[in-house]
C-alpha cells in the first residue's frame, strides 16, 4: 500500500542555557494510508517533540537538526509558512494535547468553526453543510454550535475539536492524547467513534498516547518510542502477541487486567532517561531487566523489517 507520510532521518532537540539537548534520533518511518498508526512511550521520550516535528510546528527552542518529512510526496519542513497554512486544516490536521481547552472561550462555537472556514477561503454557501456533517460525525447535538466553550463538558468539548479537525475532509490526522484527562467512559466512546469515523472515511491517523491499553485497542501499526528513538514498529498484533523489545514487553505487563494481578517483579523501575546523558550502550539498560553486558557497551540498531526492534538480546530475552 502506498504510503502518505515519509519521515526520513528526523534529528531534534532544544536549545537551553547550557547548550542544545538533542531529543528524537534519526527517526525513520511510514505511514501508509487508511491506517491508525499508534505511536507510544512514556511521558518525556518524544512524542510531543515528534508530533510538532511531523507538523511542521516545531518552533524554538526546539530545533529539527536534520530530516524531512514528506507528505503525499512534499516535503512540509521545507515549506513557506502560506503554502504550509494551505495543507494544514485541510489535507492534514492536528489535535494537540489538550486542545479542548484551546477552544476561544468567548466565541461561540458556531463562529469558531466559520473563523476555520474563512482561513480556508472556503465558499460561504458551505458552511452550513459542512459544520452540522462534521458535528454529526461526532454525535454532537446541533445545539452546541450556539454554546459557548464554557458550556459543554470535557468530553463534548474534546468531540467539537474532532469535529473541526475534520470539517475540511482532511487525509491525515494527528492526534496527541486525544482523551487524556477524560473520564474512562467518555474516553471509550471517543476511541470508538474516532475509530469509526477513521474506518468509513479512510483518513490515515496518527495517534499519539502514553497508554498502550488504547493504543492496542485502536492502533493497525504501532510504534513504541524510548529516550527519542523508534525502539519496537510493527503490526499491533506484532507488538502485542510477537513483543520484541523488553520496554513493549514491560510496559505491556503493567496493564490492569480485572481478575489477574500485576506481576510486581515485571514493573519498570528507574527514571526516565536523561536526555542530556545518554549512555554508549542501550537506552534502556539501567531499566531493563534482561540486560547483559554487551547492552552496555553497543548501542543496538533498529533490525527486521516489517517488525522492527532495537534489542540485542531478542530474542533470548524471552527464554529467561
Ligand atoms: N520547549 C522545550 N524546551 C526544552 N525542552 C523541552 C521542551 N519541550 C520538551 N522538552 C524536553 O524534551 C523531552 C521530550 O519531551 P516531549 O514533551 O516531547 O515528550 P512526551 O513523550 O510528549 O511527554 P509528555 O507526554 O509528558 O508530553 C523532555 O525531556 C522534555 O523536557
Amino acid at each position: 500500500m502506498a504510503a502518505i507520510l515519509n519521515v526520513r532521518n528526523i534529528s531534534a532537540g532544544y536549545y537551553w542555557e547550557g547548550g542544545f539537548t538533542r531529543i528524537l534520533e534519526n527517526l525513520n518511518f511510514d505511514v501508509e494510508k487508511g491506517i491508525i498508526l499508534g505511536i507510544a512511550g512514556e511521558s518525556g521520550s518524544g512524542k510531543s517533540t515528534l508530533a510538532s516535528v511531523l507538523y511542521g510546528s516545531l518552533k524554538y527552542p526546539g530545533k529539527i537538526i536534520s530530516g524531512s518529512v514528506m507528505f503525499d510526496g512534499v516535503d512540509i519542513l521545507k515549506l513557506k509558512q502560506l503554502e504550509l497554512r494551505r495543507i494544514r486544516g485541510a489535507r492534514y490536521s492536528f489535535i494537540p494535547q489538550a486542545a479542548m481547552n484551546a477552544l476561544n472561550p468567548v466565541k461561540r462555537i458556531k463562529f469558531q468553526f466559520y473563523d476555520l472556514f474563512m482561513a480556508h477561503n472556503l465558499d460561504k454557501s458551505e458552511y452550513d453543510k459542512r459544520m452540522l456533517d462534521a458535528i454529526e460525525l461526532v454525535r454532537l447535538n446541533e445545539n452546541v454550535l450556539y454554546s459557548y466553550p464554557h458550556e459543554l463538558s470535557g468530553g463534548m468539548r474534546q468531540r467539537v475539536v474532532i469535529s473541526m479537525a475534520l470539517a475540511l475532509s482532511p487525509e491525515l490526522v494527528l492526534l496527541d492524547e486525544p482523551t487524556t484527562g477524560l473520564d474512562v467512559l467518555v474516553e471509550h466512546d471517543i476511541l470508538s467513534d474516532i475509530k469509526r469515523i477513521q474506518r468509513s472515511l479512510g483518513i490515515t491517523m496518527i495517534f499519539i498516547s502514553h497508554d498502550l491499553s488504547i493504543l492496542f485497542q485502536i492502533s493497525d501499526e504501532m510504534m513504541m518510542m524510548y529516550g527519542g528513538e523508534i525502539v519496537e514498529y510493527g503490526s499491533y498484533k506484532d507488538l502485542l502477541y510477537e513483543t520484541a523489545h523488553p520496554y513493549t514487553y514491560l510496559l505491556k505487563n503493567s496493564i490492569p487486567v480485572i481478575g489477574k494481578n500485576i506481576d510486581r517483579n515485571l514493573l519498570i523501575k528507574g527514571t526516565p532517561m536523561n536526555f542530556s546523558n545518554k549512555n554508549p550502550g542501550c537506552y534502556f539498560l539501567e531499566r531493563c531487566i534482561f540486560a547483559d553486558d554487551e547492552c552496555k557497551l553497543k548501542h543496538p540498531e533498529l533490525q527486521g523489517s516489517n517488525h522492527m526492534y532495537r534489542c540485542s538480546r531478542y530474542p533470548m530475552w524471552k527464554d529467561m
